[in-house]
């Protein structure tokens, strides 16, 4: 199991610079790249990387996605004065020349395909690359957009021809399209894109009607381009996330990529004075989380955009923190996408519908009703917000957002518990123990008595029952006080367990406790007071309790031939999650469990960017294997193997949708297709 995070920086990429005045390409400096690794310097993420030197991408190389005459071009403005230099750079859209621009260019292609190499040859399980100049508007013929060199294509055609791979993703969060990317690889079915960018209704830079959703890809690359404009600004973290849920990450996972390259262009994030976006730099640890899941955690992270720099700063430490395995931080704002994105994410989806088996059952009867949609917008009254309040009055205010982020930044960074897991040296524990993982001493009975509140004291009959109950008080104390990251104990009754663990966690002062229980709960805790929520996966309906906003019953039985619980992962479970923001998340797995271990990993494994990745497992001690895959995945150890990727029955997704449709305005983050317009 690879383990390990790159990071490769290389100064001389700092001397492409511009030599005279133009207001369109003044922001592109070099300081974008210093005071980046700087920022990863002061956090002291540098030291805890493994460093891997840039090299200069050869010609050959180049070749692999451009012309000879681009090549050629490029080369010979190496030794050009500043008149010559700026004649040729007037032959593009928004790029400009140095003489050592093609020297940076070079140092920027090698740079991604070392931690491609680096990534692929087991080095390392991820990384990420700081270069310039970018890569992701430049196209085979042509320069664009501050890029020379498509660093990204390039890196994908290199890892197809080195390492014979046939299913790459690219995800290109920079707020710019990178059409560059998309000509590339419009008629390649071993390439997904996926890029979100700002577009205002093809208003917004560069302008083109092939940005829009509609532009699926050609011949056999249909469904392998996916295009999420975004028609207004001031977007921001639920707006991004509504994105990961609701279209890429279920393709995503349908696609089962062998390697997830990122365009990482942090111009998206608050501040930024292209993007004029809200998100704020913890999204990009939860959009990095999510891609970690995938390729078995083989993710290369390479830098494109980001004008603002404390923003691209912080934004690219919580990349990097995450990539590093530290726990999640809590994202900020109301998690509510507005109503532009809603649209936006529902028509991808529906031009996306023909192509991936997970939208087959998808409704997207809303496009013959648009007149509706229209009569919506005029009467709507408990719609999405239109708009987001901006939290930034303008982001051309570089001060106010340096104040902002100083502030906002301060909260989040917390020190990372020395020790990860704490276990209670259950059955199977030894399999993974490291010193990642502490064991807990058990407590003695008259204290668990003391402590097992008398609505359960009947309960507890037996002595192992009492220990094991002991150990877990023992475990949820240490996660409280942030002595420890997650935990996780085997009981000989889960329920009772969990039951246990979710009141002893609310008297303990957690005010939000969000509870997954695989299989039958047997007792159901009271939830009115939305201290709890509850997500019951089980066969069959409880007795009589039907799903209310606290308390959901998702009956699923587990497919025979593999796993298809991504799409109640994703379109439910992690929505509804992400909207409750709980400050502790407790997984209980009880007897006769209906879901199969690779769902029930999916599920250990997204749901740990929630409260700060506070989680604490609970599994029926019948359970031998599935503890060891859990626990080591609390300690970071392995990336899911999800096994053999099953879509949703028609049943399956309709049973979703009619939560979705049920639940949708009291967990907005639900939100995400035709339905909210009729
Ligand atoms: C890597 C990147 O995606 O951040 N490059 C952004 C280029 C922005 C060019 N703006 C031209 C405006 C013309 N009116
Ligand atoms: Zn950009």
């Amino acid at each position: 199991m690879a383990s390990g995070t790159a990071l490769i920086y290389d100064e001389e990429m700092t001397t492409h610079k511009l030599l005279w005045s133009d207001p369109i390409c003044d922001i592109e400096v070099p300081e974008r790249l210093s005071s980046s690794y700087e920022q990863l310097r002061s956090y002291h993420l540098v030291e805890r990387c493994v460093h891997v030197p840039a090299r200069e991408g050869s010609e050959e190389e180049i070749l692999l996605v451009h012309s000879l005459e681009h090549l050629e071009v490029a080369k010979s403005t190496q030794t050009m004065n500043e008149e010559e230099l700026k004649r040729v750079s007037e032959n593009y859209d928004a790029f400009f020349f140095h003489p050592s621009t093609y020297r940076c260019a070079r140092l920027a292609v090698g740079a991604t395909l070392q931690l491609v190499d680096a990534v692929m040859s087991g080095k390392v399980r991820n990384g990420m690359a700081l270069v310039r100049p970018p890569g992701h508007h430049s196209q085979r013929n042509a320069a664009n957009g501050f890029c020379l060199f498509n660093n990204v294509a390039i890196a994908a055609e290199y890892a197809k021809l080195k390492y014979g791979l046939q299913r790459i993703l690219i995800v290109d969060w920079d707020v710019h399209h990178g059409q560059g990317t998309q000509y590339i690889f419009e008629e390649d079915p071993s390439v997904l894109y996926f890029s979100w960018h700002r577009y205002e209704h093809q208003e917004f830079w560069p302008s083109l009607k092939e940005s829009d959703y509609d532009a699926v890809g050609l011949g056999k690359g249909k469904g392998f381009n996916i295009n999420l404009p975004w028609n207004k600004v001031g977007m921001g973290n639920s707006d991004y996330l509504a994105a990961f849920f609701h279209v890429l990450l279920p393709t995503a996972f349908e696609f089962d990529p062998e390697l997830v390259i990122v365009s990482s262009g942090y111009d998206s994030g608050i501040g930024d004075p292209e993007g004029q976006m809200n998100a704020t730099p913890e999204v990009f640890a939860h959009l990095t989380h999510f891609l970690m899941q995938l390729a078995n955690g083989k993710l290369c992270v390479i830098l494109e955009g980001g004008y603002h720099l404390k923003s691209l700063g912080e934004s690219v430490c919580m990349t990097v923190k995450t990539l590093l395995g530290d726990p999640v931080p809590q994202v900020s704002g109301e998690m509510a996408p507005c109503l532009s994105a809603v649209e936006s994410i529902q028509n991808v989806r529906a031009a996306h519908k023909p192509y991936w088996k997970w939208l087959a059952y998808e409704d997207t009867s809303f496009l013959q009703n648009l007149s509706t949609k229209s009569h919506f917008l005029k009467t709507a009254n408990s719609n999405p917000s239109t708009e987001h309040e901006s939290k930034i009055t303008n982001n051309n205010d570089t001060v106010k957002v340096d104040r902002f982020l100083e502030l906002h930044m301060k909260n989040i960074l917390f020190p990372v518990p020395p020790i990860k897991t704490a276990t209670t040296g259950c059955e199977g524990s030894e399999h993974f123990l490291s010193e990642h993982v502490q064991l807990v001493k058990e407590m003695d009975k008259t204290e668990v008595e003391a402590l097992v509140s008398g609505f359960y004291a009947d309960l507890v009959k037996d002595n192992k029952t009492l220990l094991s109950l002991g150990s877990m008080f023992v475990i949820l104390d240490k996660i409280l006080k942030k002595e420890v990251c997650n935990g996780i104990a085997t009981s000989p009754t889960a329920a009772l367990s969990a039951a246990v663990a979710l009141r002893h966690s609310v008297r303990l002062g957690f005010q939000r406790v969000l509870c997954v229980f695989v299989g039958d709960m047997q007792m159901i805790p009271n939830t009115e007071d939305g201290k709890m929520l509850i997500i019951n996966i089980c066969e069959k309906e409880q007795s009589g309790k039907t799903s209310c906003k606290h308390y959901f019953s998702l009956n699923w039985k587990e497919d025979a031939e593999g796993n298809d619980f991504f799409s109640a992962v994703l379109g439910f479970i992690l929505p509804v999650a992400y909207s409750y923001q709980p400050n502790l998340t407790v997984i209980a797995v009880g007897p006769n469990r209906n879901l199969g271990i690779s769902g029930i990993s999916l599920l250990v494994a997204l749901i740990q960017g929630l409260a700060e990745s506070r989680i604490f497992a609970v599994i029926e001690d019948t359970e031998i294997s599935l503890m060891q895959n859990v626990a080591k995945l609390l300690v970071g150890a392995s990336t899911p193997a999800f096994g053999i990727y099953v879509p949703p029955t028609q049943e399956k997704v309709n049973r979703i949708k009619a939560l979705r449709d049920q639940f949708q305005q009291e967990w907005k983050m639900l939100q995400c297709s035709g339905d909210i317009f009729i």
